[in-house]
């Protein structure tokens, strides 16, 4: 059996936090806002796969009004969605995913944002894809408020 499915995040521009996505500490004046590391990224991801196991969302599975996930690794949080999948037998089959940033530039960085999102979801990395884009300077993401993430993926197990 195979199921797909699709995840979105957004998370505010802030002075004083740093900027991390797909794992990765990005040198940028200005970081995401949240309660863990706030890598949208990861949490889009997080989002998709669980929404392909019918299993939820993040903010049901780690409750931002849990001190234990204050300034957590997104990455931690992206291996813990791995193996609730696993413990229901699905394996991931790829993730497509879409940062929508105006800056900074973010193509640099996915190299190395691909190999940890393959080595945490246990995948080859040609199973992994991330994408930048801007909005044209157009909407929140454009004003350089806030940068958004959507994700796709495909789960697969044997029955
Ligand atoms: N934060 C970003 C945004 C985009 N890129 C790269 O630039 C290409 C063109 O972006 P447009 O928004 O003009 O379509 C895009 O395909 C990315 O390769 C980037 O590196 N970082
Ligand atoms: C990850 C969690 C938990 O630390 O906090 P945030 O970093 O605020 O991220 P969000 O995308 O709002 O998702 C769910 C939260 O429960």
């Amino acid at each position: 059996m195979m199921r797909i499915g699709q995840g979105f995040d957004v998370h505010a521009l802030v002075e004083g936090r740093k900027l991390i996505l797909g794992g990765v500490e990005i040198p940028f004046p200005l970081g995401l806002e949240g309660h863990s590391d706030a890598d949208v990224l990861l949490h889009a991801i997080c989002d998709a796969l669980l929404g392909a196991a019918a299993m939820g969302d993040i903010g049901r599975h780690f409750p931002d009004s849990d001190p234990q996930y204050r300034g957590i690794d997104s990455r931690r949080l992206l291996r813990q969605v791995r193996a609730v999948l696993k413990e229901q037998g699905w394996r991931v089959g790829n993730v497509d995913a879409t940062v929508v940033a105006q800056a900074p530039r973010l193509t640099p960085y996915v190299p190395e944002m691909v190999r940890h999102i393959a080595s945490d979801l246990e995948v080859a990395e040609d199973c992994v894809n991330v994408k930048a884009t801007t909005t044209e300077k157009l909407g929140f993401t454009g004003r350089g408020q806030g940068i958004a993430a959507q994700a796709v993926c495909l789960i697969m197990r044997d029955a």
